[in-house]
């Protein structure tokens, strides 16, 4: 183990990296809810941070970031974006090309990963397969030189808090992918870190079990009070666990809110496509007005909406709508605020129906209906109708 990786538990591909321990209070004290109290407080902070790998592009453009002691939250974006890069300089395995990180009010730019209080878990487990799960578990305890007894029972904790109790004598290539992640986490967590890293922890389990680990993982966080950090590119696995979710994309952060607020008040047309459904409406803006405008077509329908991005009158603008927001109404029923559209496909998924919709202007757009849905009979390819949205719930953007 190199000297300059001792302080964090760091485990990427086949190498699991380890560190020096700080004091802190146990998981225990932790587990009460004292960090609830202490929810608003700022653990972390990124100020104007910038990082560029040539020394020409900027894989992370002026990075402002608060993450506040005990949330869950979850850095979301494409590939490429920046989001693991982040999560290294937060980690002291990259380094600030510009800006500050700060833990705790202490400007970590040169502190170097051994004197970080951070656990990791990464994609690939990456266990110790010689040694028992109860050994890889103990390991950071060990380099931190606890006590045999205090080993013991911190590694019984931590077993036990993952479920993974009676598997201590185990070897890793003797257990499954998820009771691996869990072996992993467990280790992440058993020396108390201040905070804990995770970069795509489920992406190598299948749907069914990564779902079942995210809301583990969720109930985790939720028991502990210990700060998460998570990256991945799966929205859903975003919205399901986080507090609030910072969207990535070009090294940028397009939005940071809690996950409902992300959901219903995308800032952007970045945003409103990659997380959830979203339909698109092209139009140009007429009559702004506090905070709502309309949104003309080009066969001459309009929509009223928010005016997200303040913009005047013949300025061409883009209005955003969740598909379970729209109504579907029989052409020539009162909307209160509709477009006409024509169905071009009805599509069969298990739980609901995609509707699919031509507008007069060209666009598409599709709507959800559940399969008990009294007008679904009714519909079939061809079938004129009218599409009606709340205009709270279409969102006109630049
Ligand atoms: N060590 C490196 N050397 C050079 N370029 C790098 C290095 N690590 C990442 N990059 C580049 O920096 C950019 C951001 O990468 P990063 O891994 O942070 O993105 P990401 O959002 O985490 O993507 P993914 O979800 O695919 O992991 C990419 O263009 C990537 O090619």
């Amino acid at each position: 183990m190199p000297a300059f990786l001792a302080g964090i538990v760091y485990i990427c591909g086949d190498k699991i990296l380890e560190s020096t321990t700080v004091k802190r209070p146990p998981l225990a004290a932790v587990r009460n809810g004292q960090q609830a109290a202490a929810k608003r407080e700022t653990l972390v902070e990124f100020r104007g941070v910038k990082k560029t790998y040539d020394g020409e592009n900027l894989v992370v453009k002026q990075l402002d970031l608060n993450i506040e002691r005990g949330e869950f939250l979850t850095l979301l974006g494409p590939s490429g974006s920046g989001k693991t890069t982040c999560l290294m300089m937060l980690a002291g395995f990259e380094f600030p090309t510009g800006g500050e990180i700060r833990l705790d009010g202490k400007l970590l730019n040169k502190v170097p990963p051994h004197k970080r209080d951070i656990g990791m878990v990464f994609q690939n487990y990456a266990l110790f397969p010689h040694m028992t799960v109860g050994q890889n578990v103990a390991y950071p305890l060990q380099v931190r030189k606890v006590d045999a007894a205090t080993r013991a029972d911190k590694v019984k904790r931590a077993l036990d808090m993952v479920q993974m109790g009676q598997f201590a004598d185990r070897y890793p290539a003797q257990l499954s992918g998820g009771q691996q992640q869990r072996i992993a986490l467990a280790r992440a967590l058993v020396f108390d870190p201040k905070l804990v890293l995770m970069d795509e922890p489920l992406g190598a389990l299948d749907k069914q079990l990564r779902e079942r680990m995210q809301i583990e993982l969720k109930d985790l966080h939720q028991r502990l009070g210990v700060t998460f950090v998570y990256v991945t590119h799966d929205q859903s696995e975003a919205l399901t666990m986080s507090d609030r979710v910072a969207v990535f994309e070009h090294g940028i952060i397009q939005q940071l809110a809690p996950v409902d607020q992300l959901y219903e008040q995308p800032d952007n047309q970045f945003v409103a496509g990659f997380i959830g459904d979203n339909n698109r409406f092209h139009g140009v803006v007429e009559t702004p007005d506090s905070g709502l405008c309309r949104l003309r077509m080009q066969d001459g329908s309009s929509l009223l909406g928010v005016n997200v991005n303040g913009l005047g009158a013949g300025h061409a603008a883009v209005g955003c709508v969740r598909p379970e927001r729209i109504r579907l109404l029989a052409r020539g029923a009162a909307a209160s605020n509709g477009v006409a559209a024509r169905i071009t496909s009805l599509i069969y998924f298990g739980d609901h129906v995609r509707v699919r919709c031509a507008l007069p202007n060209g666009d598409e757009c599709f709507v959800k209906l559940t399969l008990n849905d009294p007008a679904l009979p009714g519909l079939s390819e061809g079938t004129p109708v009218s599409l009606d949205i709340e205009p709270t719930h279409l969102r006109v953007f630049i």
